[in-house]
């Protein structure tokens, strides 16, 4: 790998900072969000969305609680422009919405980019120009100060077409392209210039974006470079610091969250880090990571798969399984320390909640392996917990807890959970909860009819007190049974004979007088061991028939037939 090629990120760009705050920071708020689905996402996408997905999109950034939505590039396209204009039409954009809108810095487009916001209540227009050594050489053939040069010309024009505007004023935004591989110095000059020229005040400040276009270092240079802007820039409280980090190295969201530490106030990103190669920074997650430090993140994600689904079918992409939050599996253990940890966390949750006086889901939340309540973004627990080969007791005993309400002793949990090691290893593949409760059935409950002691009829008597007889009548035709004992499962195995019941339990499988009854029995039939169960409305049938598999299990010591 010729790895000599590149060139670290301290020698690209080096940050004059030699003391920096922001390691010992703490977040406490939530930033001002602007999502750029609808622009740098959507200039990502293979098949940019058509009218009816940009409007969908609008829809659920609002309903999320976005207060400023960067809508498109209006000059770059007639559906962009379109779009915009749909905005316009009065009631289009809710009072407490401001609408963002994006432009390279020529006057032609930013012309066009104006006629667009026509009518438009609260407009920001965000001006860019890229400011890094390679672009400026390579890609727009400027040096230093011609670019600044044109930059300025493009902002004044930007003030001037503001001012002509009758209505509401207009706020700016600028973003200096590539500013993490920008000097620092040039950065200010540029930044400084459009805050004078646009005459910034704390009532109606300048947004400064500085976008980690492409990512190319780890986090903390990035946060360097902010903190050095946040301390350097011209009338700071006239400018709100905005970061725009890209995810090209995989630490877009860690980028974020150091420039806020740092002294960023606003964050662009879009939703699962859609956007250009590896993605914006993804708005979901970062939200979300406020939320699991008990910050309010100022956004509703209380339905997240609503929101994937949408964001989806706008995208025309699949939100991974892994994803952060919000894919399929991320609030699913199949491991079986994990499911053990995870079972035993819920049980304390509910018995804490309860404690406490307060619903569950209102509970302070610590539970293993889940660093929020899945609940609280609108999933339920039915998939924190799936079997396979990787699973334990634990796993598998609160999934029967869960569905069937079965409430296993631990050594039967023990010997259930190496049916299913047999089963799962060999089918390699998962297990739902229907399927480990046929299991279930075919190892522990079916034996009951499917062996020597398999009955056609059976019955009990009390013939005295404390005195019960057992007589039924084996279906393989090998006659009678009867028994004495000091009950009725105890005159059953003076009936079997030879067969001693090591462990007995039974419960209710749920509330109520029409739930069943569930008996589990452990027996020793000379040198084998053996579990049964039975489950039936009568607490002696289900008894019964669970002595009655279990003995048969340990009589024919049948293999169990996986269903
Ligand atoms: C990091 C980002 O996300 S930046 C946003 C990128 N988004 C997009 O490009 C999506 C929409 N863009 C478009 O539809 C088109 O690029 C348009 C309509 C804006 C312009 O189209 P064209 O006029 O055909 O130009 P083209 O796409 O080739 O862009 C390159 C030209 O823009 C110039 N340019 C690039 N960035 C800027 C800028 N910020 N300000 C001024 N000029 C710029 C380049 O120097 C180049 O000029 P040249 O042709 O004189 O060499
Ligand atoms: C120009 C800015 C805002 C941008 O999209 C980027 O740098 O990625």
């Amino acid at each position: 790998m010729p790895y000599h090629r590149y060139q670290p990120a301290h020698r690209r760009v080096e940050v004059p900072l030699t003391e920096r705050g922001w390691p010992a920071r703490r977040i406490e708020q939530a930033p001002l969000w602007v999502p750029v689905d609808l622009r740098d996402g959507n200039q990502a996408l293979a098949e940019p969305m058509d009218p009816a997905r940009k409007r969908r999109m609008f829809e659920l950034l609002v309903a999320m609680g976005f207060k400023e939505i960067e809508v498109g590039y209006p000059s770059a396209s007639q559906t962009d422009f379109d779009f915009v204009r749909d905005l316009a039409v009065p009631g289009a954009v809710p009072e407490d919405v401001t609408i963002v809108v994006f432009t390279a810095a020529r006057r032609d487009l930013i012309e066009r980019t104006f006629e667009s916001v026509e009518g438009l209540p609260r407009v920001v227009v965000h001006l860019y120009t890229a400011t890094a050594p390679t672009w400026r050489d390579v890609v727009l053939g400027q040096d230093r100060e011609s670019l600044r040069a044109l930059i300025r010309d493009a902002a004044g024009h930007v003030a001037r077409l503001a001012d002509a505007r009758p209505g509401a004023p207009i706020r700016y935004e600028f973003s200096p392209e590539v500013f993490n591989l920008t000097e620092p110095d040039y950065v200010l000059e540029v930044c400084d210039d459009l805050t004078a020229l646009w005459d910034a005040s704390p009532d109606r400040p300048v947004i400064h974006n500085l976008p980690a276009t492409v990512e190319t270092a780890t986090p903390n240079v990035y946060a360097d470079q902010i903190e050095y802007m946040h301390r350097h820039l011209a009338r700071r409280d006239s400018v709100i610091l905005s970061v725009h980090p890209h995810n090209d190295r995989g630490t877009g969201v860690a980028c974020a969250e150091l420039a806020l530490l740092a002294g960023a106030q606003r964050v662009e990103g879009c939703l699962f880090g859609n956007g250009e190669r590896t993605g914006n920074v993804d708005l979901v997650t970062l939200a979300l990571n406020l939320h699991s430090q008990g910050v309010d993140p100022m956004l509703d994600l209380s339905d997240i798969d609503a929101i994937r689904r949408t964001v989806e079918h706008c995208n025309r992409l699949p939100v991974p399984d892994r994803h952060p939050y919000a894919g399929d599996l991320v609030y699913t253990a199949f491991s079986g320390t994990h499911q053990d940890a995870i079972g035993k966390g819920l049980a304390h949750h509910a018995k804490r909640a309860a404690e406490l006086g307060v619903p569950v889901e209102q509970a302070p939340w610590e539970v293993p392996y889940l660093p929020i309540d899945p609940a609280d973004v609108g999933r339920d627990y039915q998939a924190v917990i799936r079997v396979n080969s990787q699973s334990g007791k634990g796993g598998i005993a609160y999934l029967l807890n869960t569905h069937q309400g079965l409430d296993l002793p631990r050594r039967l949990q023990i010997d259930f959970s190496a049916v299913v090691q047999r089963a799962t290893d060999g089918s390699g593949a998962e297990m739902t909860a229907e399927e480990l409760w046929r299991l279930f059935q075919a190892a522990y409950l079916d034996p009951a009819d499917d062996g020597p002691y398999a009955l056609a009829d059976w019955s009990t008597a009390e013939s005295g007190p404390g005195v019960h007889e057992f007589a039924g009548t084996r279906r393989d035709g090998g006659g009678e049974l009867r028994g004495t004992g000091n009950g009725p499962l105890s005159a059953l195995a003076g009936a079997l004979g030879g067969i001693d019941i090591l462990h007995y339990a039974q419960h209710a499988t749920g509330p109520g007088q029409d739930s069943q009854a569930v008996a589990y029995v452990e027996a020793r039939v000379g040198e084998t061991i053996r579990w049964g169960a039975g489950r039936d409305t009568s607490v002696l049938t289900a008894s019964i028939r669970a002595l009655l598999a279990a003995a048969n299990r340990a009589t024919a010591d049948k293999a169990v037939r996986v269903p």
